[in-house]
């Protein structure tokens, strides 16, 4: 069923272009007319039972405060849509990804990794597991955040209790995988219980494509594989094939991440510490700044609303940096150990980003 989307929402907010989409709501830019700033809103048909976007309301309210954690300004009904107003981002790293040709420096993975560690640290704390991170779950901010990586989508995130304080019932009640097979962890493939180190895991895959260009489990044509073709690749490329060619540091996560059991608790700050000793050794700048933005020649997501928008009696109807550096190549031997042994500097983590 189709609806007539409003032109403004509480009243306050102009909508106006489309930004994205997901498989339930549709996210536009608008402007909030009385403090005259940008934001971005989620619409959804009030139709959708239960509303997914009423709980990524929730749960971004659980999480407020938290560097990185997309801002909720509110929620609630527009006509016949349930509308999650937020704090506008910018490009999500697929966009920028495919606006740098498939490559980002290792620089720039090795911070993203270093600040993404940090988010998940906290979502974690927080009693949730985010169970879906992908490069198209992650947007850069805007103006003074522009260094910032934010998480968004929290729409299959789940509480998070460990065995001392639930029964753990080790296998999900429906065994399908949950969120995107690409970066899904084993774990999530094979239908267990997913927890703070599939999070983890999925984030290692991220890192590793965003480096490479692409994972060995994936075609180069895009070509949509199934869950399961996917499944056997994953299983049966080595760490060492996966990483081959770049810092062993990665190995080391992805071989610590698998080692994890569904309550261990994580040790972010080891992780951290083994990107942090390699960002040491790069030639940039040691900060966790992001160096990715959109290329000049490039069309902006956010394109300035005009006049004519806003005057307009309706808006459309809702449809239901530096170079890779090939000198710390793994090798057999230290991928077999879990952690680089030079790498094992502890530094506490704090809730948002470090840097
Ligand atoms: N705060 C924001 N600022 C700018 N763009 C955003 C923002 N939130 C989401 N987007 C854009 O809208 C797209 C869809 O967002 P999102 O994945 O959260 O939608 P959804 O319908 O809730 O997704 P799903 O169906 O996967 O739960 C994103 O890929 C992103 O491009």
């Amino acid at each position: 069923m189709n609806h007539k989307v409003p032109i403004r929402i509480d009243g306050r907010f102009r909508l106006g272009d489309v930004l994205g989409s997901g498989s339930y709501a549709v996210v536009y830019h608008a402007r909030n007319i009385i403090k005259d700033d940008a934001v971005a809103i989620k619409l959804e048909s009030i139709t959708a039972q239960p509303s997914s976007v009423q709980r990524k309301y929730a749960i971004l309210k659980r999480l407020e405060g938290g560097v990185g954690i997309p801002c909720a300004l509110w929620f609630g009904r527009e006509s016949t849509y349930h509308a999650l107003v937020l704090g506008l981002l910018g490009p999500s790293l697929h966009d920028l990804f495919l606006a740098h040709d498939r490559k980002f420096s290792l620089h720039t993975v090795v911070n993203l990794g270093i600040q993404l560690l940090s988010r998940l640290e906290y979502i974690h704390s927080n009693n949730y597991v985010h169970c879906n991170i992908k490069p198209q779950n992650v947007l850069v901010g805007l103006g003074h955040l522009k260094h910032t990586a934010f998480i968004i989508d929290f729409g299959i995130a789940k509480e998070y209790w460990d065995t001392a304080t639930r029964v753990h019932i080790p296998f999900r009640q429906n065994q399908r995988l949950t969120g995107t097979p690409a970066f899904a962890s084993i774990n999530n493939h094979l239908g267990v219980d997913l927890g703070r180190h599939d999070d983890l895991e999925s984030l290692t895959y991220m890192l590793i494509y965003l480096l490479r260009g692409s994972l060995p489990w994936l075609t180069s044509d895009d070509e949509k594989l199934s869950s399961s073709s996917i499944l056997e690749h994953k299983v049966n490329t080595t760490i060492e094939v996966l990483c081959d060619g770049i810092p062993v540091e990665f190995a080391s996560v992805l071989i610590y991440t698998r080692s994890l059991a569904f309550s261990e608790d994580p040790d972010y700050g080891r992780l951290c510490s083994l990107l942090c000793g390699l960002q040491a050794t790069l030639a940039a700048p040691s900060t966790c700044s992001l160096d990715i933005s959109m290329p000049d020649n490039h069309i902006t997501r956010h394109p300035p609303i005009s006049n004519e928008h806003w005057m307009a009696e309706a808006a459309p109807c809702l449809p239901d940096a530096t170079p890779l550096r090939r000198s710390t190549r793994v090798s057999h031997q230290r991928a077999a150990s879990p952690m680089h042994p030079t790498a094992l500097r502890k530094k506490p983590l704090v809730a948002g980003s470090r840097c």
